[in-house]
C-alpha cells in the first residue's frame, strides 16, 4: 500500500501540489490526470523522492518514504522505476547496455560497463527485451529505435530495477496512436504481475481504457478519484469547466503531443 497524506510542494509562492492525500493498494494501475500545470508531474516526482515535498507525508508499506536518506532512499528509487515522456536512454549505448542501466544502483562505483554485469543480469536484460518484442536490437544503438521501441527499452530497465511501482510521466505523448498503444499495453503486462502503476496522461480515452482507477489533479488539488466509468463528460465539465475535447486538446498542446481524436483523424 502507498499512502500519500496531505502532499504539498511550493515552489516559491505557487503551490505545485496542495494537500492531496490518496491510498493505493499493491497492484493498481492509477492514471493521473490534469491540465498542464495541475501538479502531475510533480506529485510523481515527490513520490520517488526526485523532488522533496514541502509538506505532507508518502509512507510505502508502512515505511515513512519522505524521511529516507543516502543508502534508504537509493534503496526506494530503485524500487520505484521512473519512465519518463523523453525516454531518457544513453542513445549512444547499446540497447542492452541501456537496459542493465536499471542494475546500476546496486553497484558503489561505474566502472566499465559491461564487465560489471553477471551473467545472470544479462540474461534477465534478454529476457526482459524478448518480453518486449525487442531482443533481436540488443545489441543496436539506441538511437537507431523508433520511439516507441526505444520506450519498450525504457520499461525494461525499468524491470531490471525489479521496482514494485512504475511512475511513469507522460510515456506516450511522443508517441503515435500504434506505439501509444503497444507501450500502454506493455505497462498493463507489468501491472498484472502485480506492480503498481502511476501513470500521468493527457489523453482521457487512454486513462479510461488502460487503468483501474483515475486521479484528476486542478491546480495542485486532488478533484477526482474514482474508476474511469465515473469520469463521465459531464464530470469532467464540472470539475475542469471545459467540454473532455477542449481539455484533450489543452492537455496535448502543453505536453507537445497531438490529441488522440486530430491523429485519428489525419
Ligand atoms: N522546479 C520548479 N520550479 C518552479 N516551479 C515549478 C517547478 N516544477 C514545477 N513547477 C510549477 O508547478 C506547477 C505544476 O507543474 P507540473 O509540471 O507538476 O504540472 P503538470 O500537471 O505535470 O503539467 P504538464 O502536463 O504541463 O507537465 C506549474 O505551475 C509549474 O510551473
Amino acid at each position: 500500500m502507498l499512502e500519500i497524506d496531505g502532499l504539498t510542494r511550493r515552489f516559491g509562492d505557487r503551490t505545485a501540489v496542495n494537500g492531496v492525500s490518496l491510498r493505493i493498494p499493491a497492484g493498481q494501475m492509477v492514471g493521473v490526470i490534469g491540465r498542464s500545470g495541475a501538479g502531475k508531474s510533480t506529485m510523481l516526482r515527490m513520490v520517488n523522492r526526485l523532488t522533496d515535498p514541502s509538506d505532507g507525508r508518502i509512507r510505502f508499506e508502512g515505511t515513512d518514504v519522505t524521511a529516507l536518506r543516502g543508502r534508504a532512499l537509493r534503496d526506494w528509487r530503485m524500487r520505484c522505476a521512473m519512465i519518463f515522456q523523453q525516454f531518457n536512454l544513453v542513445q549512444r549505448l547499446d540497447v542492452l547496455t541501456n537496459v542493465l542501466v536499471g542494475r546500476l544502483n546496486r553497484r558503489p562505483v561505474m566502472t566499465s560497463l559491461l564487465r560489471m554485469f553477471t551473467a545472470e543480469e544479462r540474461a534477465m536484460a534478454l529476457a526482459a527485451l524478448d518480453r518486449f518484442d525487442l531482443a533481436e536490437t540488443a545489441l543496436q544503438r539506441a538511437d537507431t529505435l523508433s520511439g516507441g521501441q526505444q520506450q519498450r527499452v525504457a520499461i525494461a530497465r525499468a524491470m531490471l530495477q525489479e521496482p514494485r511501482i512504475i511512475l511513469a510521466d507522460e510515456p506516450i505523448a511522443s508517441l503515435d496512436p500504434r506505439n501509444s498503444r503497444i507501450v500502454m499495453e506493455s505497462l498493463r503486462g507489468v501491472n498484472r504481475e502485480g506492480i503498481t502503476v502511476l501513470v500521468n496522461l493527457h489523453d482521457l480515452a487512454t486513462a479510461r481504457d488502460y487503468c483501474d482507477r483515475i486521479v484528476a489533479l486542478n491546480a495542485g488539488r486532488l478533484v477526482f478519484d474514482g474508476p474511469p466509468e465515473h469520469l463521465t463528460a459531464q464530470r469532467i465539465r464540472e470539475v475542469y469547466g471545459v467540454s473532455e475535447e477542449e481539455f484533450a486538446e489543452e492537455a496535448a498542446i502543453a505536453v507537445g503531443a497531438t490529441p488522440r481524436h486530430a491523429a485519428i483523424a489525419a
